[in-house]
């Protein structure tokens, strides 16, 4: 089955650049460490779900690109035109001449309705190119005006045009300091937007990636296409066919469908977060060796201790006894906090993973009491090592985002009515936002008493 995604504004534009160059790389790779045949049934697998084929044989990506000015949507066609392995429909573009001035407003109230019916008929003649349709893969960033409040529109939309798809947002959490002066207003009106119509939310957070790049990637000056890369290379490591069962025949065939069934059991639940496990500069990738169990290890203390990458995780913090109670996780950023999962998926990549032992994830411990261990934790795998990597190893996790500090500072602001005269003038009331304020705080004490 395949996916359509949904590039929108600066950001979505250029992370779907980098993410469908990724996928492809790794889809032609000769690298893959393993049979012939395995090779070329991933690669047939990973065609169907990112790209059609012109007769000319060159893969063209399943994907709508939006933005509400030419430049970002022109750099991006060409980049992959440049890359000769694969490009974009020229047809499946839509932008304007000037942005959203990072207003959610403007984004969600003007040029939403405004291009809605051109924006849906790009994705409806996408959508009509896929023999099966998965679901559609939107990519934004929460801060903007496009992405954030034309994105939450187009969301809207997918979901009344196509209510039997799974809709997947991936967003990007704004830096914490030093950007968009409205961020946290933008962000608060996004996420309480995406939560009634999207299946699942799928975070990366600007910071975080940012750290990947400097401490794991040794990379100096770090710019948006190094952090997008590394989002990109952990998009792919979710999003490149594995075997969703034990000895299975076929690479699976709902991407989407298959990652919420595992993933969101509950429709009050639905963010969801990524760690990816090893990651490092390509260049040191052949001085390196990974045994299974380390890197299993690293991976189940970095869910436990909330650490984003491998580096810096605190080896104190361990699951609670069970029956002794949970402490709050109002406390998320104290060191000793344990997170407390709604459900985990694990996804091996490479050698040897047939006799990975994931029992530590199977612990009843890591996870909220109402679900069945059994049904909150699941593993896919496949033989085929991903982007050079022998071996490597990714978790999805459904638990709370920094959602708290947005919703905190947005607050803040709010009351003293700052800025909001700017959403105002674009029909966004103060009562939107107070009906906004209150669906989050909802999502925030529903994860919080887990
Ligand atoms: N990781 C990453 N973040 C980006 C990138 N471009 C912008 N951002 C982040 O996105 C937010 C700003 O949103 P943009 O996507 O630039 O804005 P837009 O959606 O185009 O909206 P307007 O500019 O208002 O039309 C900030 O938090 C930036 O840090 C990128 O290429 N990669």
């Amino acid at each position: 089955m395949s996916i359509v995604t949904v590039q929108l504004g600066q950001c979505g534009n250029q992370i779907g650049g980098e993410v469908f160059n990724g996928i492809c790389s790794d889809g032609r790779g000769t690298h893959g460490l393993c049979s012939k045949k395995e090779n070329e049934s991933y690669y047939d697998a990973c065609k169907e779900r990112f790209f059609w084929e012109e007769k000319s044989k060159v893969p063209v990506a399943r994907a709508v690109l939006v933005d509400m000015e030419p430049k970002v949507i022109s750099q991006t066609l060409s980049m992959a035109a440049r890359s000769g392995y694969w490009k974009y429909d020229d047809r499946a573009h839509f932008c304007q001449k000037q942005g959203s001035g990072n207003n959610w407003a403007n984004g969600y109230s003007v040029h939403g309705p405004k291009h809605k019916e051109v924006i849906m008929n790009l994705v409806q003649k996408e959508a009509e190119k896929c023999d099966r349709l998965s679901g559609f893969l939107t990519i934004m960033s929460l801060a903007g005006g496009t992405g954030s409040g034309l994105g939450a529109f187009v969301t809207q939309c997918l979901r009344d045009a196509f209510p039997t798809s799974f809709i997947l947002n991936h967003v990007i959490w704004p830096y914490g300091t030093g950007e968009v002066i409205v961020q946290n207003y933008n962000s608060v009106l996004t996420l309480s937007h995406l939560y009634q119509s999207s299946d699942a939310l799928l975070v990366h957070e600007n910071d975080v990636v940012h750290k990947i790049c400097a401490q794991l990637m040794n990379i100096k000056q770090i710019s948006f296409r190094d952090a997008n890369q590394v989002i990109a290379h952990q998009l792919g490591s979710v999003f490149q066919p594995t075997y969703t069962a034990e000895g299975g025949l076929h690479y699976s065939r709902n991407p989407l469908g298959d990652l919420m069934e595992t993933l969101v059991p509950h429709p009050e639940f639905k963010m969801l977060g990524l760690r990816n496990i090893p990651q490092m500069p390509e260049n040191s990738l052949a001085y390196s060796t990974f045994s299974w169990p380390g890197l299993i290890k690293h991976l189940r203390q970095m869910l436990i201790a909330n650490a984003k990458m491998e580096e810096g995780i605190d080896w104190q913090v361990r699951p609670p006894c069970l029956g002794s109670s949970v402490p709050s996780s109002h406390s998320t950023n104290k060191p000793l906090h344990f997170n407390t999962s709604i459900a985990n998926l694990v996804i091996l990549r490479g050698k040897d993973t047939q006799s990975v032992d994931l029992g530590s994830f199977r612990d009843p411990s890591l996870y909220t009491s109402w679900l069945n261990p059994q049904d909150a934790f699941n593993a896919w795998k496949t033989p085929r090592a991903f982007n050079k990597y022998e071996k490597s190893a990714s978790l999805v996790s459904n638990l709370l985002k920094p959602l708290d500090d947005v919703v905190g500072k947005a607050w803040n602001m709010f009351a003293s009515k700052a800025y909001v005269h700017q959403y105002t003038k674009f029909g966004i009331e103060e009562e939107d936002f107070l009906d906004s304020f209150a669906a989050l705080e909802q999502v925030i004490s529903s994860y919080t008493n887990l």
